[in-house]
Parts: structure tokens; C-alpha cells; sequence
């Protein structure tokens, strides 16, 4: 495991704190019960647990698209499960960068418009650029190694792992405080994977953005400062 942020580092504000959350799908008979989360500012926590054990389900709570049964979210000193939907929508767009599974990119948007849209869609991820959206997006594509000449082309024709770092920049865009990502690397392989993992922390890192991030794969601990596991009790 890596070093832990120093709390002189961080500040006193816990990025994420859950506390007893829980949440039943249609159908499901028992809820599912999490465990408590407690991240710092900065730092970086990697969930892992097999299919089926709540994963997405987590992830969806914690950036607000589905409310607990049970329990609380704290975000960044906000309870974001008390807001109404639009609060928890602006909340979003203001401080969570996130990596779906699937990417969900815009398919006829560029590589470059679709990491400056979440500065399109909050002022204060733009005002984070320092109202430079499309200079940081150029920045991050950059350092994501996807060569220039790809950067205005239609993101459905960029290979997977490039649509992943394009996904990756769209999250790391207008320094988010968390980033939220959901078993983005598993299309790649073994080297890919770990590069790709290393280089989105290593941003993150620099706009001080804490990360969480979930997989079924455990060798990707290493990479965390801290893991929790999902579906182990259950
Ligand atoms: N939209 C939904 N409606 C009903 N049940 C759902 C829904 N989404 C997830 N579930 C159920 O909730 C449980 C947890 O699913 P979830 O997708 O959170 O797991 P996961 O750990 O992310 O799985 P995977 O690794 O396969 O993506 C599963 O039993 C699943 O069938």
C-alpha cells in the first residue's frame, strides 16, 4: 500500500463518509448493507468484491443517483442523500468526476469536446481550469497520451483504451474533489491497465483530488492507500 496523506496535508473535511448505508432494488429481498466509508481529502480507496456484490450500486449512491434505504453520505462536509434532486445534480457537476464502466462518452462529440463538457456544465469546474477549460483539456490529453491528431476526431473512433483516457480526462477535468470510477480498466490488459491506473492517480494527485475506485480485481490494490471489500459477509 502507498503512504497515506499526511491530515496537515488535507484539512480537517473528510472527502467521503458513509455511515450504515444500505439499499434494496426492486425485487431484491434483503437489502444491501455497506460498509462504512471514511476517506481523506487527497486520498485514494480502492473497493473490490465480486459481481453482483454492489459495487455500481455503491458507486450510484455516492454520486447521488439513487438514494439509501438506510444511512448517510457525507461529501466533501455535505450530506448530499438530504438534497433534492437538483441539488444533488449541481453537487455532481461541481465536485465528482466520474468513470462509468461503459465510459458513456458522447458519440458525436470530439475527444476535446467531450472532456470540456463538464466545464460546459458547471461554472465552477470551469472557474477550477482558471476559465482555461479547453487549455487544460489539450493538458490532459496530453498527458494521457492521446496524440494530438485524435484530439478533434469523434471519440467512437478511438481505440477502448484511448475512450477510456478520454473518459479519465473528462473526470480529472476542473479538479473535481472526488473522482468516482467504476472497473474502468477492465478492457485492457495486464500493462495497460496498470500504466493507465498509475498515470489517473498520479493526476489526480496533482489537483488533489481524492479517487474512489472499484473493481473485482484485487491485484489492483497495490495502487490504493486504502481498500475495502465488498460482499465478504454477506
Ligand atoms: N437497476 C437495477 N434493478 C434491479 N436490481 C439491480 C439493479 N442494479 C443492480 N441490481 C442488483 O443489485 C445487485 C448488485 O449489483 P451491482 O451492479 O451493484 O453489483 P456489482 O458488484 O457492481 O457487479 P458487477 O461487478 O457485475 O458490475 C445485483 O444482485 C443486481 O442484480
Amino acid at each position: 500500500m502507498r503512504n497515506k496523506a499526511t491530515q496537515a496535508d488535507t484539512g480537517d473535511i473528510p472527502a467521503v463518509q458513509t455511515r450504515g448505508l444500505s439499499f434494496t432494488w426492486p425485487g431484491q429481498q434483503q437489502p444491501m448493507a455497506f460498509p462504512d466509508i471514511d476517506l481523506n481529502p487527497g486520498d485514494h480507496l480502492f473497493i473490490h468484491g465480486p459481481s453482483g456484490s454492489g459495487k455500481s450500486t455503491l458507486l450510484n449512491l455516492l454520486a447521488g443517483m439513487i438514494l439509501p434505504g438506510a444511512g448517510d453520505i457525507h461529501l466533501l462536509g455535505t450530506r448530499i442523500d438530504a438534497l433534492r434532486a437538483g441539488a444533488r445534480d449541481r453537487f455532481r457537476a461541481d465536485h465528482i468526476g466520474v468513470i462509468f464502466q461503459q465510459f458513456n462518452l458522447v458519440p458525436y462529440l470530439s475527444a476535446l469536446a467531450n472532456v470540456t463538457l463538464p466545464c460546459r456544465l458547471s461554472a465552477q469546474r470551469l472557474a477550477r481550469t482558471g476559465n482555461q477549460a479547453e487549455t487544460q483539456a489539450r493538458q490532459l490529453l496530453d498527458q494521457l497520451a492521446i496524440p494530438e491528431d485524435h484530439w478533434h476526431r469523434g471519440v467512437t473512433r478511438l481505440s477502448i483504451g484511448q475512450q477510456q483516457r478520454v473518459a479519465a480526462a473528462r473526470a480529472l477535468i476542473g479538479a473535481p474533489g472526488l473522482i468516482l470510477a467504476d472497473e474502468p480498466t477492465s478492457a485492457l490488459d495486464t500493462d495497460n491497465r496498470d500504466r493507465f491506473l498509475d498515470l489517473l492517480l498520479k493526476l489526480a494527485e496533482r489537483s488533489r483530488s481524492s479517487v474512489l475506485f472499484v473493481s473485482h480485481d484485487r491485484s489492483l490494490a497495490q495502487h490504493f492507500h486504502q481498500q475495502i471489500a465488498l460482499g465478504e459477509s454477506a
